[in-house]
C-alpha cells in the first residue's frame, strides 16, 4: 500500500483490515437484502407483474434451468422491475457523507472547502420532471419501443463518481439471479385475509421495510 509518495507497505493492519470487513458486510448485506425485501413486497402488491416476471422465466430457463446473469437479455420485464424497485424504494436515500476538498463553484453555488455533502439520491428517483407521477409503481418507464429494457441514468440507487457504490456489479448480478431463483422454484403470495405488506418503510441505516410475512409455495 502507498501513502504520499514516501510510506510502502504491503499488508493492511489488523485494524484497517476490521474495517474493511466490516464495510464489506454492512454495506453489502444489509443494502442488497433490503431490496430484495422491497421486490418480494412489491411482487404481492403487482400480481400482474408477477406473472410477466414467471413467464419470462419459465420462457428463458424452465423448472431446471440455472439462474444466471446471462438471462437478463432474454428477461427485459424482470430486469425492468427490478430497476423500477430500486428507483421506487431508494434503500440509501442520502448516499454516504462527502468532504469538501477544496471550494468549488458549481451551477452558480459556491461550495466551501470542509462541507459535508450528501447526495440525495431520493430526490433523483422522484423528480416528477424525469418521471412523471413519480410515486406509481411502473416497471413500463424501463422498456422501449421494442420491448427492450432501457438503462437510465436517471436511476442511481449507488450513486454516480469516483466514490460511488463499489459493490454495484456485484449487487446488480445478486438481486437478477436471486430474485429468479426464488420465483423458479417457488411462488410467493400474500397470507390471505392480512392486509398487504406496507409501502411505507423504517428508515434506520437503510430503508428497510416493516415485518412483513408472505407465503411461499413450491411450483
Ligand atoms: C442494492 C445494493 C446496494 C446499494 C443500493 C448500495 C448503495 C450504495 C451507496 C448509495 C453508496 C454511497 C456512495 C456515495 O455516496 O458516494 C455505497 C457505497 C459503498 N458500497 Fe454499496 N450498495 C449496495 C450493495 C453493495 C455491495 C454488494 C457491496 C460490497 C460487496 C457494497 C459496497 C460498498 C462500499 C465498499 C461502499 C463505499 C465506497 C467508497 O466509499 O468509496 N455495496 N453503496
Amino acid at each position: 500500500m502507498k501513502f504520499g509518495n514516501e510510506n510502502i507497505r504491503d499488508h493492511f493492519t489488523e485494524e484497517e483490515l476490521n474495517a474493511i470487513i466490516r464495510d464489506m458486510i454492512v454495506a453489502g448485506s444489509e443494502t442488497t437484502s433490503n431490496t430484495l425485501l422491497w421486490c418480494f413486497v412489491l411482487l404481492m402488491h403487482h400480481p400482474e407483474h408477477k406473472k410477466t416476471i414467471v413467464k419470462e422465466i419459465d420462457e428463458a430457463m424452465g423448472a431446471d434451468g440455472i439462474p444466471s446473469s446471462k438471462l437478463r437479455e432474454k428477461m427485459p420485464f424482470t430486469c425492468a422491475f427490478i430497476q423500477e424497485s430500486v428507483r421506487y424504494f431508494t434503500v440509501v436515500p442520502m448516499g454516504s457523507q462527502h468532504y469538501c476538498q477544496e471550494n468549488i463553484k458549481i451551477h452558480g453555488y459556491t461550495i466551501p472547502k470542509g462541507t459535508t455533502i450528501l447526495s440525495n439520491l431520493w430526490g433523483v428517483h422522484n423528480d416528477p420532471v424525469t418521471w412523471p407521477n413519480p410515486s406509481q409503481f411502473d416497471p413500463h418507464r424501463h422498456i422501449d419501443d421494442q420491448g427492450k429494457y432501457r438503462n437510465s441514468r436517471n436511476v442511481i440507487p449507488f450513486s454516480i463518481g469516483p466514490r460511488s457504490c463499489l459493490g454495484e456489479a456485484l449487487a446488480r448480478q445478486e438481486m437478477f439471479i436471486f430474485l429468479i431463483a426464488i420465483l423458479q422454484k417457488y411462488e410467493i403470495n400474500p397470507v390471505p385475509g392480512e392486509p398487504l405488506p406496507s409501502l411505507v418503510g423504517i428508515n434506520s441505516l437503510t430503508y428497510t421495510p416493516a415485518n412483513f410475512k408472505l407465503i411461499l409455495t413450491e411450483r
